[in-house]
């Protein structure tokens, strides 16, 4: 990357600059390979924060069905993790993992599981038993979120299915094109058909699969571990023994490990990285938040692979303006990215997201990939219950990890006095609510949006991989009034 003149001496973050447009020699955007290169299998550089609002199991299966990664939070029990990456390798790679619920369900029930948005529903069956694999035969049909919407909140699910329900056998999915020609020819015969099918394997449900899902199949590479399944990562603190909980994260599955502290270039956090890295599990160990060169330099000699870097930049954290400290997350990337380079190691930019231009941003300075919190927790996917408010708009609550919130339930097991002197330091917003975008109300639906945002920036740098962008990317500098310019006009004059 360079800049369009000197090097800018004041530190700048993402609505600071822009990406000057070059000649290309790449014909089309989905000739452009967003891969990461860092040691993970992602094909996506895109990463969900370890928050306890953002990643769960459900949200890290989808995410990296698409490519990316997710991090469960440090938080999360050993036994709980354990389970979660248990579920995660448990789910479905080339179809969606099925959301059932019993006929005798109301609509209520299934609209507190999927938003009312085009693409999601729920299978119905007699009886199903949860965590167990269904009988083909027990299947009942889908319902579309759009159908549920349209009807009481009690009615019973079982009453809304006409007709028997679409089945298509796994076996005849093979080809990615051929299956989304299936799901249409089984989705299109009337107005209330579902807009899913159901996928069977040896007379056992093994998931669904709508007509958008059938085409990100053809646009997506799943990340996987050695043995096909999806990938998963975990994330430990630096306080008790981060090399045990390391060793049973890694015995569990997970795929990477993320040693995480506010300050991550702090003593403790280099004696915790030492003591995971001695283990030598084979996985890239993950280790910040930093924002400077040094100390990518001493996380690294202490074992890590990728540093995360951000300190201040979060939607949830108060940081900066609680400590002064910080450092503009452009820059912050920018430095630190070369620092790691320079050491084969690489980093992950992390926080501050809000627009898909910010997540180009960071991977022209030099970032191997992306973590977004905020962002995903407002999506049907993340861990939370999904809400209404007054006005009938879906949300769902997110929070700061080192928020007064998050402080009570990580040292709820300490004596008061001792949980009183952890709660003195909160840097981080206990409740805010994070509406779904009723046009982007998955996951998914929010990297469809990213991604083909990243496809354009690199086509319009003339790169056709992360490696090239990292390369080509040309910046410059803006006032807010040239960032406004940028923005759409959302009413009218
Ligand atoms: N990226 C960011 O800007 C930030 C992220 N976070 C996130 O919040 C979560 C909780 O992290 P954290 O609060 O570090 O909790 P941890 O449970 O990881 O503990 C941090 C340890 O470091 C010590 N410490 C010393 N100086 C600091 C400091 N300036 N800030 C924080 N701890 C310090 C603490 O001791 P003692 O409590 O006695 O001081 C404690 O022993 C993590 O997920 C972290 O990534 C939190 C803040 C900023
Ligand atoms: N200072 C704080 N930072 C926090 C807190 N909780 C999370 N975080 C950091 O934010 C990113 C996610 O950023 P977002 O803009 O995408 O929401 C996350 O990965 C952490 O590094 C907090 O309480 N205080
Ligand atoms: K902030």
């Amino acid at each position: 990357m360079d800049f369009i003149g000197a090097m800018p001496t004041v530190d700048l973050t993402y609505s600071d600059v822009f990406l000057v447009p070059r000649r290309s020699e790449v014909r089309s955007r989905l000739d452009v390979t967003l891969s990461p290169g860092d040691g993970t299998s992602a094909t996506l550089p895109l990463v969900a924060s370890n928050m306890n609002s953002v990643t769960g199991p459900r949200l890290a299966a989808v995410l990296a069905r698409r490519g990316g990664i997710a991090v469960l939070p440090q938080d999360m029990a050993i036994d709980e993790m354990e389970r979660a990456i248990r579920w995660v390798k448990d789910q479905p790679v080339a179809f969606d993992t099925p959301l059932v619920l019993a006929s005798t369900a109301t609509a209520a029930d299934a609209l507190r599981l999927i938003p009312r948005a085009e693409g999601q529903s729920v299978v119905v069956a007699d009886q199903p038993v949860p965590g167990e694999k269904l009988d083909a035969r027990a299947v009942k049909g889908v319902l579309s979120a759009s159908r549920l919407a349209s009807v009481p909140d009690d009615a019973r699910l079982g009453d809304l299915l006409h007709g028997a329900p679409a089945l298509i056998e796994a076996t005849e999915l093979t080809d990615s094109r051929a299956a989304f020609d299936l799901v249409v020819a089984a989705t299109n015969d009337d107005a209330d058909a579902a807009e899913s099918v159901c996928v069977v394997e040896n007379g056992v449900l093994v998931g669904v699969l709508s007509r958008r899902s059938a085409l990100r199949r053809t646009i997506y590479a799943p990340a996987l571990d050695s043995d096909g399944r999806l990938i998963v990562a975990a994330a430990v603190g630096i306080n008790g023994d981060a090399a045990a909980k390391a060793r049973a994260l890694a015995a569990a599955g997970a795929n990477a490990l993320v040693v995480d502290t506010a300050h991550g270039h702090q003593g403790g956090m280099l004696r915790a990285l030492a003591a995971v890295a001695d283990l030598s599990l084979g996985l890239p160990i993950v280790a910040g938040n930093i924002v400077t060169a040094d100390g990518v330099r001493d996380l690294v000699a202490a074992g890590a692979s990728i540093l995360k870097v951000g300190v201040g930049p979060g939607a949830m954290c108060t940081t900066r303006m609680m400590t002064a400290v910080g450092r503009p997350q452009f820059s912050a990337v920018l430095e630190t990215a070369q620092a790691a380079r320079e050491l084969g190691a690489h980093v992950w930019a992390d926080g501050g997201v809000r627009y898909p231009r910010d997540v180009a941003l960071a991977l022209a300075a030099g970032a191997s990939s992306v973590m977004i919190g905020s962002w995903f927790a407002g999506t049907a996917e993340s861990p939370g219950e999904l809400r209404t408010d007054e006005n009938g708009r879906q949300f769902k609550e997110s929070w700061g990890m080192a928020s007064t919130k998050a402080v009570q339930g990580r040292f709820g097991g300490l004596d008061p006095y001792e949980r009183a002197r952890k709660e003195l330091f909160a840097e981080g917003i206990s409740s805010s609510k994070i509406y779904l975008d009723p046009q982007r109300p998955s996951v998914e639906d929010l990297v469809d949006m990213i991604t083909s945002g990243l496809r354009s920036s690199f086509t319009y740098a003339g790169a056709d991989s992360l490696q090239e962008f990292h390369l080509r990317a040309h910046v410059g500098l803006q006032s807010a009034a040239g960032y406004e310019e940028g923005k759409a006009l959302p009413v009218s004059w």
